[in-house]
């Protein structure tokens, strides 16, 4: 789903902020599951306070100004900024934009989000965080890439946000795990109105220290896509630190330099950045792209082609968006094919679930599916429980929490798994099997969601 996230309201710089304990920072993130996570609370450090937006004289010349010299862009350029947070699925993206809008700074955001997976889950995260800080818009779009009809979606919005100028100072965007940076970048440079009224602040591209060379090393459309990701970045979250040891950090770090050879890179857990690290940087550099590819603007002509007047599937390669929803695109201007065996499987389900058969199902799919289980998110209904809870998965790393109450919500469980050779039937089929109501046969066997053969 393609999210208007709310347009958060960032109060004064110093106010400290409560949020609800995320397990993994109180050292409770289990490989395998447990259902106890009780609620707490932890005090986040206050933020330092972004530099003021500087209200300069409006200019045309946007993509003179694009490459120009940053420090000369902050002295001519009042276009609204819009900084784009990209990162390999699971990385810490929406982390990074929930701590973005829970901050202080007395400015507000208005919030693009393009999920990738059948069942949007990030709308409901995000929207929590927003409204504990005070945010009051949302605005919903097409689900899909961000690379193709989308995008289309992505100019209207921006379009749309400009009848409302004054009722935020930035924009962020948030891509989805799967994206190529490059036809977002595109769309501010080359789309003559957007790029009139609007100028890239810079790209932050989160990286999973634990699992970014794994994906790295894969032989297929992941490590293009990582890959992209880091080459595009102004900057580079390098997010999780907790989970490796100090030598492979260094290890990892000298892997993102070898891609990235100029981007700051920063080592943090949870996203915990200074906020002025990373918003009204001014850090884009199309100096920089372009060097690493010189027809990264002649790419533009075509891409933008397809965005004003319909994207040409002959000419772009196919799209497979069928029951599962394939992710095949060949743009091969933008070199940007997506792997197709990498699939979403979505599940919506109404029931309430029985913990310990949620626990045993989903300790079956980590051991079995793990490896190739990029991403797994859900908001489940739990029996005996009022709150909605939240389940979050990345490979082999799992963690949940309650939310708040279900109130007048239909309770209702929504999960995605996105991954390699996904088994649709056999995963709705054993998550049904963890309905508190279900009838499990007398000599049913141990619970299993069946690895797929890749070549089946
Ligand atoms: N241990 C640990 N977990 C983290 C850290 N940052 C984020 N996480 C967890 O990683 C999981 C994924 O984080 P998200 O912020 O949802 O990642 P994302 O990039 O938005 O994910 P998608 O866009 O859904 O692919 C969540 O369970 C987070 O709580 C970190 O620094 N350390």
């Amino acid at each position: 789903m393609f999210v208007l996230a709310p347009v958060a309201q960032w109060r004064s710089a110093v106010c400290r902020l409560r949020v609800k304990t995320c397990p993994a920072a109180t050292g409770r993130r289990a490989r395998a599951t447990t259902w106890s996570a009780a609620p707490g609370t932890f005090t986040a450090r206050p933020q330092p306070a972004c530099r003021a937006a500087s209200r300069p004289p409006r200019t045309a010349g946007f993509l003179h100004l694009q490459a120009a010299d940053a420090s000369a862009a902050t002295e001519v350029d009042d276009r609204i900024p819009v900084s784009i947070l990209t990162g390999f699925l699971g990385s810490g993206k929406s982390t990074l934009l929930n701590r973005i809008l829970s901050a202080e700074h007395g400015k507000r955001f208005a919030v693009i989000e393009n999920e990738f997976g059948e069942v949007g889950i990030d709308d409901d995260l995000v929207r929590k965080h927003a409204l504990l800080a005070g945010g009051d818009e949302l605005f919903e779009m097409n689900n899909g890439c961000i690379c193709c009809t989308v995008r289309t979606d992505l100019i209207r919005i921006l379009t749309n946000l400009l009848q409302h100028e004054g009722r935020f100072d930035g924009i962020l965007i948030e891509t989805t795990g799967m994206a190529n940076p490059a036809p977002v970048v595109q769309t501010f440079l080359m789309h003559e109105d957007i790029a009139a009224r609007f100028r890239l602040d810079g790209i932050i591209t989160v990286v999973d220290a634990k699992h970014v060379e794994q994906h790295l090393d894969e032989s297929d459309g992941v490590a293009k896509e990582t890959v992209e990701q880091i080459a595009f970045a102004d900057r580079l979250l390098l997010n999780k630190t907790d989970l490796v040891d100090a030598g492979y950090l260094r290890h990892v770090q000298g892997r993102l330099r070898a891609l990235n050879a100029t981007a700051p890179i920063l080592p943090c857990t949870h996203a915990d950045v200074p906020l002025d690290r990373l918003i009204d940087m001014h850090a884009f550099d199309l100096e920089r792209i372009t060097e690493r590819d010189p027809t990264f603007l002649a790419m533009e002509a075509t891409t933008e082609a397809a965005a004003q007047g319909g994207h040409d599937h002959e000419q772009h390669g196919e799209h497979g968006h069928g029951d599962e929803e394939h992710h095949h695109h060949e743009h091969d201007r933008t070199d940007s094919a997506h792997d197709s065996t990498i699939t979403s499987v979505g599940i919506t389900e109404p029931g309430e679930l029985d913990v310990d058969r949620l626990n045993q199902w989903l300790s079956a799919l980590l051991e079995e599916r793990g490896a190739d289980i990029y991403r797994m998110k859900g908001i489940l209904n739990i029996r005996g429980t009022d709150r909605r809870f939240v389940f979050q998965g990345v490979h082999m790393m799992f963690e949940s929490m309650p939310l708040e109450p279900w109130g007048d919500q239909p309770r209702i469980n929504k999960l995605v798994f996105i991954g390699r050779d996904l088994d649709r039937e056999k995963l709705t089929h054993s998550f049904r099997m963890c309905l508190a109501d279900a009838m499990a046969p007398a000599d049913a066997e141990p619970m299993t969601v069946g690895a797929q053969p890749a070549d089946e």
